[in-house]
């Protein structure tokens, strides 16, 4: 015989987005922080809020926690209505820069902590889900150790087992990873995600770090002066910025700024030029269209560019190495900079203040309104 497990919410709980957030706002003595944001984070995914210092990404994340109150709109956490209820009656919890263990416990006496406060279990109990906590952080065997003979990225693991092994249903994380030099960032950046996974807890991370919201999460919130301008996934962020302000923040993007009329861009100094089919901007229009500079191309002056519709004269400005890439800074001739770049070590044999031609393909380029 075969037993059910029965999911102990309602059926309009199991359905429901992890956090649905509607029309919030939040202002402080008269100026907004938070303006106006309606989204909703699905269950089970890893969903990253971020912007620019005081964009108000924190103010949006202690909403949800419940330490602050929004003045407009709603909460809810599980298709329950949480705006009023306050942090220690949510079902989450949180994960801060500071780690804040106690230094004279022990790994198994932080990890444990929670559980003890709420004498909901069993000693041996409590002892199995210190173990099974330290084994998913890869920390078996530390939980005798005092804190202080852990390094940065061990005392970050034993955070993460500590607000995991109650099992929320909702963990947020205020800048996680800041507090790491960038190697092990960067390390940590997968092993989060790859716990995120194991446990299946939605996380909710707040971060100014668009390496780090790319590398991680599901979805992102991009926000700048308190607005959320896009939610979507991090390649269709890249690769289909909703706004100049997002084309800019997530990686780099170079700028035209014209009027569209008949199908093609006007721009002052370089004529009309092609722009991609389907961007649904009527003619008429003020728009800035934006290029990356990995889909630019760039030729010495009079040679040709292949599969390059687009093309202006510009003088090449300065060549900057990488590591993995050469960027090349430019003065377009009409007025300007410009970046291009391309894989690899320099091979352009170009020479700093020559004149040169860039290029590209309009379905490499993209519209976007004011
Ligand atoms: N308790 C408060 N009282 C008054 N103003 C506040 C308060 N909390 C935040 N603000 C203001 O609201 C705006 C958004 O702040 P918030 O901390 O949410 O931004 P942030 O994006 O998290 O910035 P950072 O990355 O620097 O932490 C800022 O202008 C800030 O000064």
């Amino acid at each position: 015989m075969t037993a059910t497990l029965k999911d102990p919410r309602s059926p309009a709980q199991a359905t429901a987005p992890a956090v649905r957030l509607t029309g919030v706002g939040k202002t402080f003595g008269g100026t907004p922080a938070v303006i106006d944001v309606t989204l909703d984070i699905r269950t089970g995914e890893f969903f990253s809020i971020l912007g620019p210092s005081g964009c108000g990404k924190t103010t949006l994340m202690r909403m949800i926690t419940g330490f602050e109150t929004p003045s407009e709109g709603t909460v809810e956490l599980d298709g329950a209505d949480c705006t009023g209820v306050p942090p220690h009656k949510r079902d989450l919890n949180m994960l801060f820069q500071s780690y804040a263990l106690f230094p004279h416990l022990d790994v198994s006496e932080n990890v444990a902590f929670e559980l003890k406060v709420r004498k909901s279990r069993p000693k041996a109990e409590i002892a199995q889900a210190v173990r099974e906590a330290l084994a998913l952080v890869r920390l078996d065997g530390y939980g005798d150790r005092t804190i202080g003979r852990l390094s940065g990225g061990q005392r970050q693991r034993v955070a993460i087992a500590r607000a995991l092994i109650g099992r929320p249903s909702l963990l947020l994380l205020d800048e996680p990873l800041g507090a790491l030099d960038q190697k092990l960032r960067a390390e940590m950046q997968l092993e989060l995600k790859k716990i995120q996974r194991e446990v299946g807890v939605t996380f909710v991370t707040v971060t100014h770090d668009q390496e780090e919201a790319l590398t991680m999460s599901d979805r992102i919130a991009v926000m700048d002066g308190g607005r959320v301008l896009q939610v979507d996934t991090p390649e269709a962020i890249y690769e289909r910025p909703a706004t100049r302000f997002v084309a800019n923040f997530i990686g780099t993007s170079n700028f035209l700024t014209g009027t569209l009329g008949g199908g093609r861009l006007g721009v002052d100094g370089l004529g009309n030029i092609a722009v991609p089919d389907g961007h649904g901007h009527p003619d008429g229009t003020p728009v800035h269209l934006a290029v990356r500079p990995e889909n630019v191309r760039l030729a010495r002056a009079g040679e040709p560019l292949q599969d390059c519709p687009v093309r202006a004269d510009a003088t090449l400005q300065q060549i900057v190495y990488l590591g993995n890439a050469t960027r090349y800074h430019l003065a377009l001739a009409h007025g300007g900079d410009f970046v291009a770049e391309a894989r690899g070590t320099d091979v352009s044999g170009l020479r700093i203040g020559e004149q040169v031609v860039v290029g590209w393909h309009p379905r490499h380029s993209r519209v976007l309104a004011e």
